[in-house]
């Protein structure tokens, strides 16, 4: 029997923190995905199946179907648009924010007062570009895909714009937090014509979630 629900998951913290509202919809993930090389993992139920993606591409995988539900970071939706996706839960994990860091040395404000141009690093750039927009703030942006720390400590920008959650990246890095932008979770995810043509088990597995949140 092809599975009729695909769960689109990435490794580490989304999959950890999804296991347990996993369990609470009657469902086990039967490979470990730290240990296996597969890509589409069984369950304990023949009906599901979980496929492995980059967190940035769970967004990607609902919208065209190749995932009938996901749950992706609120960072990788905004920056993905949300097209062709229903966003019904908050699932309150992986929790986090996105900030404007600098250099210790970097009076931020002053560049911000003086109406500097800023050179802004980072993997989130429509959320930078709305952000700083909506602050009169003219910015160059530099995409990058990953170890945005760097680019203030080489000068290759006054700033970034990442995820912040202990603090610990930016201040090995001697990077300050100077704006907080705004607080991320992540959601779970539904492709919308799935929805319509799969409703009465995606229900069962999204208010199975929804329970569980709420007993948290
Ligand atoms: N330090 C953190 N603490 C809590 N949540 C985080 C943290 N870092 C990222 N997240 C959240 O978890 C999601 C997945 O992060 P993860 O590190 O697994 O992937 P990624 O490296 O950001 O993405 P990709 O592999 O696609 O580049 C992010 O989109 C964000 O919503
Ligand atoms: O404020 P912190 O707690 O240091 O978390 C912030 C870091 O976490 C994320 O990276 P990544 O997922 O690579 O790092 P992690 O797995 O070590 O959290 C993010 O891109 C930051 O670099």
């Amino acid at each position: 029997m092809t599975p009729q629900i695909t769960l689109a998951l990435s490794k580490g913290r989304i999959f950890d923190e999804t296991l347990p509202l996993l369990a609470a919809a009657g469902i086990e993930v039967l490979e470990d995905p730290e240990t296996s090389r597969k890509l589409i993992l069984p369950t304990n139920r023949p009906d599901v199946r979980v496929v492995l993606v980059r967190a940035t591409d769970v967004p990607t995988y609902v919208q065209y179907g190749g995932a009938d539900i996901g749950v992706a970071g609120k960072d990788s939706l905004l920056e993905h648009g949300g097209q062709g996706m229903f966003r019904p839960l908050d699932l309150q994990i992986a929790r986090c924010r996105v900030s404007v860091a600098v250099r210790a040395d970097f009076d931020y404000a002053q560049a911000v007062r003086q109406g500097a141009r800023l050179k802004v690093a980072t993997k989130y750039t429509h959320i930078a570009r709305q952000f700083f927009s909506a602050k009169g703030v003219h910015v160059d942006l530099i995409k990058l895909y990953g170890s945005m720390e760097l680019a203030p400590l080489i000068g290759m920008a006054d700033a970034i714009v990442d995820l912040v959650s202990t603090g610990n990246t930016l201040r090995a890095n001697d990077l300050v937090e100077v704006e907080q932008i705004m607080d991320i979770s992540s959601h779970l995810v539904v492709n919308q014509a799935a929805l319509k043509l799969k409703q009465a088990p995606l229900k069962r597995i999204i208010d199975a979630f929804a329970r569980a949140i709420a007993q948290d």
